[in-house]
């Protein structure tokens, strides 16, 4: 695999390059094989198509349904599923949309063999907000920061009502577009944009999602698209968190091999332990991560349980389900095994 390669699929060669404390983590971590080279990412494709395959057969459910927003983690997901053997139905459901992004959408809809719907949900976000308004005047008038992430808010649980209603229709299932390194933002609408099956959760943006994008037959034009909500809250998502998904990454996993040579660090001692020494943009876009991951975490566990306090009742019914009910892809020992396969 190699360095320039991440470099230009992350669109981080485009920005100008890595500053120096994370060009030389980057190296390092490249060489710890915790950013995979193509052989590996290989498997992991074939691993998650057999998933998607074995998961249709064992639980009897073979429709997908998704938004595809013209944004390269709809189109990877639904390739997926495809390759896995699905019926897959892409939806575009612009509201108040740049066109070119629907454009996308539906030439990523044609490229990958896809059924294809068009709804623009553009009255009903309007009505809603108007309705909102009755009760709270912000919510159409403010142009602030927080009015407009209510209503980005509002405009994804809009299609997820939009994209369950179509699940139920066709007896289906609504495939889940979410990232890794959106996971770690907690760069997402609960309930908004979270469906059931999340083939590709576990893939960061920076380098797994458009390597394997590309291979699929993922159109050019939407692997190298600019990351963006398509939300109206900011000027792309990169901008939205504060760092580039390549930045995001690295730094992630630097604090997690922290964590892992020392469990007791502090968030204070994370810049020392992390080597930082006096890089100012390092320290800065370890902050920034550090209070994304601060101010999220609850959405990463959504919702937060508690238990009966005086026995283990989702412990009862997990082993319930495991032993009798959850198809085999799913239970924890054909998962250990698999993963030892690749
Ligand atoms: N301590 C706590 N414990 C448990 N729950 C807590 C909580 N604090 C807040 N909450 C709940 O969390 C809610 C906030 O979370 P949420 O409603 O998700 O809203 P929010 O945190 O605003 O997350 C949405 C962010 O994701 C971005 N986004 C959205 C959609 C798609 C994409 C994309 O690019 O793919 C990005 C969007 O730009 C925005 O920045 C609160 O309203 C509250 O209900
Ligand atoms: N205009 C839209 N039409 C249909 N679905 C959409 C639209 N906008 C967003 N979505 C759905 O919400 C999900 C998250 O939105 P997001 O804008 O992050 O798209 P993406 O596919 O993740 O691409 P990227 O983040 O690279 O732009 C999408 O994957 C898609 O399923």
């Amino acid at each position: 695999m190699s360095y320039s390669e991440i470099l230009a699929l992350s669109r981080q060669a485009a920005a100008g390059g890595l500053a120096p404390w994370f060009d030389a983590r980057l190296k390092a971590q490249i060489d710890a094989g915790l950013f995979l080279g193509e052989d590996r990412l290989a498997q992991v494709r074939d691993r998650i198509t057999r998933q998607l395959a074995d998961y249709r057969t064992q639980a009897g459910v073979g429709t997908a349904v998704l938004g595809m927003s013209g944004g390269v983690d709809s189109a990877l997901t639904a390739a997926l599923f495809k390759q896995a053997g699905w019926r897959v139905i892409g939806f575009t459901l612009p509201i108040h949309q740049n066109p070119v992004e629907t454009e996308r959408g539906v030439e990523a809809c044609e490229a990958l063999g896809l059924e294809h719907f068009h709804l623009d949900l553009s009255p009903e976000y309007e009505a809603m907000v108007a309705g909102l308004g009755r009760v709270d005047e912000a919510m159409p008038g403010s142009d602030d920061t927080p009015a407009r992430t209510r209503r980005g808010n509002l405009r994804a649980r809009l299609r997820m009502i939009t994209l369950y209603d179509q699940a139920h229709r066709f007896g289906g299932v609504v495939a889940s577009t979410d990232n890794f390194s959106e996971l770690g933002a907690g760069f997402w609408t609960l309930h908004g944009d979270v469906g059931d099956l999340a083939p590709v959760q576990g893939l960061i943006k920076s380098w797994e999602i458009p390597w394997l994008a590309r291979e699929v037959g993922v159109p050019e034009k939407t692997w190298r698209a600019k990351p963006t909500d398509g939300l109206g809250i900011g000027a792309g998502d990169e901008a939205q968190i504060g760092a580039t998904y390549l930045e995001w990454d690295i730094t992630v996993f630097a604090i997690a091999e922290a964590l892992q040579q020392d469990p007791q660090i502090t968030v204070a001692g994370l810049a020392d332990a992390l080597d930082m020494g006096g890089d100012d943009h390092a320290r800065r876009i370890l902050g920034t991560v550090l209070a994304r991951l601060r101010m999220t975490w609850h959405k990463r566990v959504n919702p937060i349980r508690f238990d009966h306090p005086l026995a283990d009742r989702f412990a009862l019914i997990d082993r319930t389900d495991e032993a009798l009910f959850r198809p085999p892809v799913l239970r924890q020992q054909e998962a250990a095994h698999d993963h030892q396969r690749i």
